[in-house]
């Protein structure tokens, strides 16, 4: 079945009105539940109770655009040489609209023909001649007109677009700032289409010419069929009874279920459902990645993701899926009569030949058996060729679908496990040694570290300092093999790390990236994910937001701990008049209208600090909140940078008291506290280190290191 969606601001309808929408007004709105959703529609007034009164009403509001219509018509007229196609186009369009009345015209003059020689043997040689080239010329006009309207119509369009570009370009740049700014206004804007390819003006055009045009068919081709059934026994009965189902499907197609049309809204509470929508985000986007990985956070994911789907159960449709659900247990009674009333013609040609035998026509029955057959017949093979089409696809998507599961994994996993001693690592931290490693990225022609050697005891700390992409964040990808170099080796306890097993490796390292991420979760689950071990443990949870510096922040969010970052299922709305401000308890983004059909981005703002808390509270999360933290090697790439000078000594403070003997590395290009702390430290530059020692020995060496050093405190005098 053709999933609905809005297309083309086809269904959306843009709405103008004053007011708001209140989905909580049961009056006004009619509310309905479609799996997980819920939708809210503005109640149609008292008069769409009447079948097609809703077009009736829509037919009455294009009262209001007649003005607009004739301006526009004005305009075209103005414009060098338009007028002229378009009266073109418009004879165009009325000749080809009288084409089909004439070829049934001549279709009727053939059955007649072929009715006088089944009852007096003979033909009228000339008129049957005349009747024949009368209806191949009709085709033959069709097919002209056709290409003519195409000829006139692209220089009409493109004059028209011409105009128009420049009147929307004028009407947006006499706006001021806050005109400029304002949704309502955006919308109005985009509502003509985008400035570039702005179509508005043809699609009218095109509009009320073939409008115009199916008024001229239907009138003539009644005209004809009347004087053509006229003499023939029945012949308007039939007439009727061939409209009839014509007349139903018009009234079957008057929104039943729900059409997108109008005012509404639509949001999920389900919070599962929610959920799953966001681990989709996690496992699909790039971004999230690098801390899945270094953070072990795969099959933990893989619970949530099966826990949530179990309690959504069959519901787990998107908006527009559940709707196409709810639309097609939707019974139309219309539906039924116009499916039904299909046969009546049959049925009343059957009873008349029982009737009254001698008077049937045989050669109306043959002819048109004949013609419904070769239609069926054509329809038959077109399906089929566009079938065996999109089976050949369907099975490609098949195979793909399950090639995915066997891409193999560029790190191979290891086979030893690690550490050999857990408590001896907790209580001393571990080493790490870099032997002649040289990295060069996946397609990248640099090497990002050129035979890069250090040595870390057990629980020392390391800053790793130097020039914009020297390679520290590097050495901090390759502890946790992100990635693996193409030349020399890494130990951790003197041991080789690609021997040992990947998941041990990464539960005994904790790294803060300089590009953390979020994941599209509740903040809870955001920190929860440092150490999933604690999921149910709210006093751990809290602790870790604590000593990452959110805990202010956080309680000052309306959904506290449960608010999502980054709303992954997003509420749907429509024509919502220009007075709704906020819905479902966030704010209306107009924008959003535009670009993906009614959706609203529903994303908490949080400053860069704060994003650096979060990212830190789900690091002490792994590291420091639990005595059970298998963590011995702490990973910091530019933990500070986006902190306030307060929230950066809190910060080195909090690491000082809490580290006991981990082993920790900073990257950094802050010199002071840390550096003057550290025991070792490394300057790189190009790829390389270039200096290694401590902050006196360096200072004394009188290096870049100094050099740097001397600048940064310069600054403070
Ligand atoms: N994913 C990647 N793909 C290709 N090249 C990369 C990638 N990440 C980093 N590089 C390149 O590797 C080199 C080292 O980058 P790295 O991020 O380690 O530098 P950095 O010293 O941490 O820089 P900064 O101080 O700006 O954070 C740079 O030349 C960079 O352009």
């Amino acid at each position: 079945m053709k999933e609905l969606r809005p297309r083309g601001g086809k269904r959306t309808r843009v709405t103008s009105r004053r007011g708001v929408f209140n989905p909580e007004d049961n009056t006004r709105v009619k509310h309905t539940r479609l799996g997980v959703w819920d939708l809210y529609e503005e109640k149609e007034p008292e008069l769409a109770s009447i079948p097609g009164s809703s077009r009736l009403e829509r037919f009455l509001s294009l009262k209001q655009s007649i003005p607009y219509l004739w301006m526009m018509l004005k305009d075209i007229g103005r414009i060098k040489s338009c007028w002229m196609l378009l009266m073109c186009y418009g004879v165009l369009v009325f000749v080809g609209s009288l084409i089909p009345a004439l070829s049934i015209w001549y279709k009727g003059k053939m059955l007649k023909i072929v009715e006088m020689a089944v009852e007096t043997r003979t033909v009228d040689k000339n008129i049957l001649l005349n009747t024949t080239l009368g209806s191949i010329g009709c085709s033959l006009a069709t097919r002209i007109i056709s290409i003519a309207k195409n000829k006139v119509q692209r220089p009409l369009q493109t004059r028209l677009r011409r105009h128009y570009v420049s009147h929307i370009f004028r009407a947006r740049a006499r706006l001021d700032v806050p005109t400029f700014d304002d949704p309502a206004v955006q919308r109005q804007l985009d509502s003509v289409s985008s400035i570039g390819n702005t179509t508005v003006a043809w699609q009218t055009v095109n509009l009320v010419t073939s409008l115009g045009g199916v008024v001229i068919k239907v009138v003539s081709q009644v005209a004809v069929l009347a004087g053509v059934l006229s003499s023939q026994p029945d012949g308007v009965l039939l007439a009727v009874l061939s409209i009839l189902p014509g007349l139903l499907q018009y009234f079957s197609s008057d929104p039943l279920g729900f059409k997108g049309i109008g005012v509404w809204a639509a949001t999920t509470k389900n919070e599962h459902y929610i959920r799953i929508e966001g681990l989709k985000h996690v496992v699909s986007f790039p971004e999230h990645r690098q801390e899945l990985v270094a953070g072990n956070m795969m099959s933990f994911i893989l619970a949530m993701f099966s826990d949530a789907t179990l309690h959504v159960g069959d519901y787990m449709n998107n908006f527009w899926q559940s709707v196409n659900d709810y639309n097609m247990h939707t019974f139309s009674f219309t539906s039924l009569l116009k499916d039904m009333s299909e046969h009546l013609p049959q049925l009343a040609f059957v009873l008349r030949a029982i009737h009254q035998p001698t008077s049937i026509p045989v050669s109306v029955a043959s002819l048109s058996l004949i013609r419904e057959n070769a239609s069926d017949l054509s329809w038959m093979l077109f399906r089929f060729v566009e079938q065996t089409g999109s089976i050949a696809d369907q099975l490609g998507t098949i195979r793909k679908l399950y090639e995915i599961r066997n891409i193999p994994n560029k790190v191979v996993d290891g086979t030893e496990p690690f550490p050999e001693d857990e408590t001896k690592m907790k209580r001393e931290g571990v080493g790490l040694e870099f032997r002649n490693v040289s990295f060069t990225y996946p397609g990248g022609n640099d090497y990002a570290l050129r035979d890069v050697s250090f040595k870390m005891h057990p629980g020392q700390l390391c800053v790793i300092v130097g020039e914009n992409g020297s390679g520290k964040s590097t050495i901090l990808k390759l502890c946790v093999r992100l990635y693996d170099p193409q030349q020399g080796e890494i130990l951790l306890d003197g041991r080789n790390i690609r021997e040992l097993k990947l998941d041990d490796l990464r539960n005994a390292m904790s790294v803060l990236f300089q590009n953390f991420t979020h994941f599209p979760l509740s903040i809870r689950d955001n920190i929860i994910l440092g150490n999933p071990s604690l999921a149910s443990d709210d006093a751990k949870i809290r602790l870790a937001a604590e000593l990452g510096g959110s805990t202010n922040f956080i309680e000052r969010l309306p959904e506290g701990f449960d608010t999502y970052l980054d709303r992954p299922v997003q509420d749907l709305y429509s024509g919502l008049p220009e007075g709704t401000k906020t819905l479902f308890g966030r704010p209306v983004d107009y924008q959003g209208v535009r670009s993906a059909g009614g959706m609203a981005s529903g994303t908490t703002g949080l400053s860069g600090g704060q994003m650096q808390r979060l990212a830190l509270s789900r690091m002490f999360m792994r590291s420091f909140v639990s005595d059970d933290s298998q963590v011995g090697l702490l990973l910091f790439d530019e933990p500070s940078a986006s902190l306030d000078p307060t929230a950066e000594h809190d910060l080195f403070r909090r690491l000082r008291e809490l580290r006991g003997n981990k082993t920790m590395i900073f990257s950094s290009h802050r010199f002071g506290n840390l550096t003057r702390h550290a025991d070792m430290i490394l300057y790189m530059s190009d790829s390389r280190i270039v200096e290694s020692g401590t902050h006196e020995e360096l200072l004394k060496r009188e290096g870049d290191y100094a050099r740097i050093w001397m600048l940064q405190a310069q600054a403070f005098l």
